[in-house]
């Protein structure tokens, strides 16, 4: 059976998941009084996105239980409903969108075209699912991610015996013809700019013909927790990866094991509103904080600390009070580079001097975040300086102005949390945000709102 027939979601319960870049400028709201709110937040991206992925490949129907409604991840949704796999949105509606059934085609189909749109998790995971469908396969992206790095996509899945036709430029778009197998083997690549390319592979591995032995051969591999998140999923799913050693994985050709789970809520994109009780001296409680968990928006709790506030885990409820003084930090952010923007925006109103390295490869992530953040940080009055693998933000005097958001979620919510302290700032493409978060304009609002006593630390 196929199931050509997905159709874009009617259901946006905030906001529409596909708006384009607006030109509108958004009144950043100012805490007049410290923050004092509950927050609950969508599912994550990332789990999301993985889950998909390997409920496409499973040996049966798996069933998502709250997942994540955002470009991201009904871009991924396409992707796969494009290669023939089902979706069906359940009547079952939790406060952010209806639980998922995913049924794998009993073959993946090509004579296709895949819009990853900005999404990384779709350019790096869907190529190797593309491989295993019978016909070619095009996948493109928005114009300002095609330059987004894919080389070690194209050169591995070469290596892998696949046959992708990219005019010699190892980036989007590409075509993929597949022939509804991939052979697999021993393969090195170099993972330095994103570990996506470990993630694609990996979640694919299984279903080739003679596995996967990966190695990663570069200067650096970022962001670690996100390949322990691929290796958990699969795991969850019966399929052992092995890592004989730093740097190397081992996955048997194997059955990818159908799986009902509820995707926990996206502690990366917790970071604004938990930095929003530390930047105005009060509170925020995040509902539904995962016990265990390999979302590496968990350090948070580690982090947060280091600028002055404090954090406690009361059951499934993380509060971070913020103790109305804001320190600089040298965090070495290399496992968790997507946490960035958040923790230079509040670094931009300590006190003290911070640095933030370790995150070189974040000039790939949906745009030049390092440039991006020291333009934007300098705009508004504020002294920040970019590393070779980071940044050095020094304490200044922020005045209101425009806050650009480069197409990028991150940057949008990260004007959002200076503006919480910095009057008149006005951030450009709000809407950016939908792309794992249509939600937030509207969550940022009532959080803001949820502020009823007390007064502003100086
Ligand atoms: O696998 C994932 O879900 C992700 C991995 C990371 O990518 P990089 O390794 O490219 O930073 C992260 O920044 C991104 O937001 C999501
Ligand atoms: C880098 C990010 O996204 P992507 O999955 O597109 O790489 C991010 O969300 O911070």
């Amino acid at each position: 059976m196929q199931f050509r027939t997905y159709s874009a979601p009617e259901f946006e319960p905030y906001g529409d998941s596909r708006q384009p870049e607006t030109n509108e400028l958004w009144a950043a709201p100012v805490a007049q009084t410290p923050i004092d709110a509950d927050v609950a937040l969508p599912g994550s991206k990332s789990q999301t996105n993985r889950e998909l992925v390997l409920s496409a490949l499973a040996d049966g129907p798996s069933l998502l239980t709250a997942p994540l409604h955002s470009q991201d991840s009904d871009r991924m949704v396409e992707a796969l409903a494009g290669l023939g796999t089902g979706v069906e949105r359940m009547p079952e509606e939790g406060p952010f969108g209806p639980d998922l059934r995913i049924t794998p085609a009993s073959e993946l189909t090509g004579s296709t075209t895949i819009d990853a749109g900005q999404a990384g998790t779709v350019m790096r995971f869907v190529p190797p699912v593309a491989a295993l469908a019978l016909g070619p396969v095009t996948i493109d992206a928005d114009d300002s991610a095609r330059g987004r790095p894919m080389h070690a996509m194209v050169d591995a899945l070469r290596a892998l015996g696949v046959d992708l036709a990219d005019e010699g430029r190892g980036a989007l778009p590409f075509t993929i013809h597949g022939t509804g197998r991939v052979a697999g083997g021993e393969i090195t690549i170099d993972a330095s700019s994103s570990s996506q390319f470990v993630s694609g592979l990996l979640l694919s591995a299984p279903r080739f013909e003679n596995g996967l032995v990966l190695h990663h051969a570069g200067e650096r591999l970022p962001s670690l927790p996100h390949i322990e998140m691929t290796i958990a999923a699969l795991a969850a799913r019966g399929v052992t990866v092995e890592t004989p050693e730093l740097g190397t994985w081992v996955v048997a050709p194997q059955a990818i094991g159908a799986r009902d789970l509820a995707i926990e809520p996206d502690l990366s994109n917790a970071a604004p509103f938990l930095a929003a009780a530390v930047a105005t001296g009060g509170r925020v409680t995040i509902g539904n904080w995962p016990a265990e968990t390999t979302q590496v928006g968990a350090d948070l709790a580690t982090y947060l600390p280091l600028f002055g506030a404090e954090v406690t885990l009361d059951g499934d409820r993380l509060t971070v009070r913020g103790t109305g003084r804001i320190t600089g930090v040298d965090l070495d952010l290399s496992t968790g580079g997507e946490l960035a923007p958040a923790l230079a925006a509040l670094a931009a109103l300590a006190d003290t001097p911070s640095e933030l390295t370790g995150i070189g490869h974040i000039r790939h992530h949906e745009t030049d975040r390092l440039a991006a953040l020291v333009a934007e940080i300098n705009g508004l009055g504020g002294h920040a300086i970019e590393l070779a693998d980071g940044l050095r933000i020094e304490p200044a005097e922020l005045h209101g102005g425009v806050w650009k958001s480069y197409k990028d979620h991150r940057m949008s919510t990260a004007g959002a949390l200076i503006g919480l302290r910095v009057p008149g700032v006005e951030v450009h493409d709000i809407g950016a945000t939908a792309k794992t978060l249509p939600q937030f304009p509207e969550l940022w609002r009532r959080m803001v709102a949820a502020a009823p006593h007390g007064v502003l630390p100086a």
